[in-house]
């Protein structure tokens, strides 16, 4: 029998700064709803922020960044690992749980930069910097005559190269600058017509092993029904076309009038061609939703596309 307060909660996380304030950040609510509880962080580095050299996409994409904290997970060094939803992988293994989603605050991409307000500024062959093919195909396809060029490492790393003056801007999620102090950093919020964020941008998942079902149902106060509902859409339409692969694909969910209204693209990574579709549906229906909205893209032509990509 398990007590009806947890006593102890050890969190894996890893340890860029964004990664340990979300750890915080979940620490501070658990310490919050069982004061009696002692909740620790367990630190880890991730093969993901080891690699820094190559594109995510070349060297296996997603998994990179949460496996490490799954095999803590399972030899019960923790109980809990914290996420960026945007990093975890489409399939989960089953013995896995996604105990809870938290409310997601901003969930679009920044224009960051020291040299211009936003992107329509930018005179031709200025050089945007990002590794997200994502992000790469969307600028292509509206700003053709800009320069995108790789861009990686952890988010004050990016900033740093920005500064040093390798790129005249750079894109990232403002959800990350916001949780760091650096929203000053934005120049300005690219609407979701302009960036259409990546499944599960912006928004915190606590994951745990499948069977803590005690550990579920103390989770469950920070669970967000409105936030999980888009994010579980986002995720459908994302696991039906790329599983965990990193492809040029954006997947935005968001609650208008009780109803799910959600939007996906799927692109060329030069921009060339792209399908977009929406659709709106019940919550409750989120997934359905989301599969449904992988289908409208692949009579639009999204297979022959995700193809070339081999
Ligand atoms: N790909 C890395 C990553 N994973 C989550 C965030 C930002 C925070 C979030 O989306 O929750 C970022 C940085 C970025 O894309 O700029």
């Amino acid at each position: 029998m398990s007590p009806a307060t947890p006593e102890r909660i050890v969190i894996a996380t890893r340890e860029s700064r964004l990664a340990l304030w979300q750890a915080e950040h979940v620490k501070a609510r658990l310490e919050s709803l069982y004061p009696g509880c002692r909740v620790e962080l367990l630190g880890m580095t991730t093969r993901g922020d080891q690699i820094l050299d190559r594109p995510l996409a070349k060297v296996g994409g997603k998994g990179l960044f949460v496996k490490e904290l799954e095999t803590a997970l399972l030899d019960g060094r923790a109980d809990v690992a914290v996420h960026s939803m945007k990093d975890v992988p489409m399939q989960m293994g089953e013995e896995f749980a996604l105990a809870c989603i938290s409310a997601r605050e901003v969930p679009l991409d920044a224009f960051v930069s020291n040299r211009y307000e936003s992107l329509a500024d930018m005179p031709p062959g200025a050089v945007v910097g990002t590794s997200s093919l994502r992000r790469e195909s969307q600028l292509h396809a509206q700003y053709p005559f800009l320069g995108v060029t790789s861009l990686r490492g952890n988010l004050d790393t990016r900033l740093r190269k920005l500064d040093e003056g390798q790129y005249d801007a750079i894109i990232l999620a403002a959800a990350g600058l916001t949780r760091l102090g650096l929203e000053g950093r934005i120049r300005s919020v690219l609407p979701s017509e302009v960036s259409l964020p990546a499944a599960g941008q912006g928004a915190l998942g606590i994951e745990c092993l499948a069977g803590r079902e005690d550990l579920i149902g103390w989770l469950q106060p920070l669970d967000d029904d409105d936030t999980a509902a888009c994010v579980r859409a986002e995720r459908a339409v994302a696991r039906a076309l790329a599983g965990s692969c990193e492809v040029p694909l954006g997947a935005y969910a968001q609650m208008r009038g009780g109803r799910l209204w959600l939007r996906g693209f799927v692109a060329r990574p030069d921009g060339s061609r792209i399908v977009r579709a929406e659709r709106e549906g019940a919550p409750a229906d989120a997934e359905a939703l989301g599969a449904a909205l992988a289908e409208d893209l692949r009579e639009q032509g999204a297979d022959a596309i995700l193809a070339e990509l081999g």
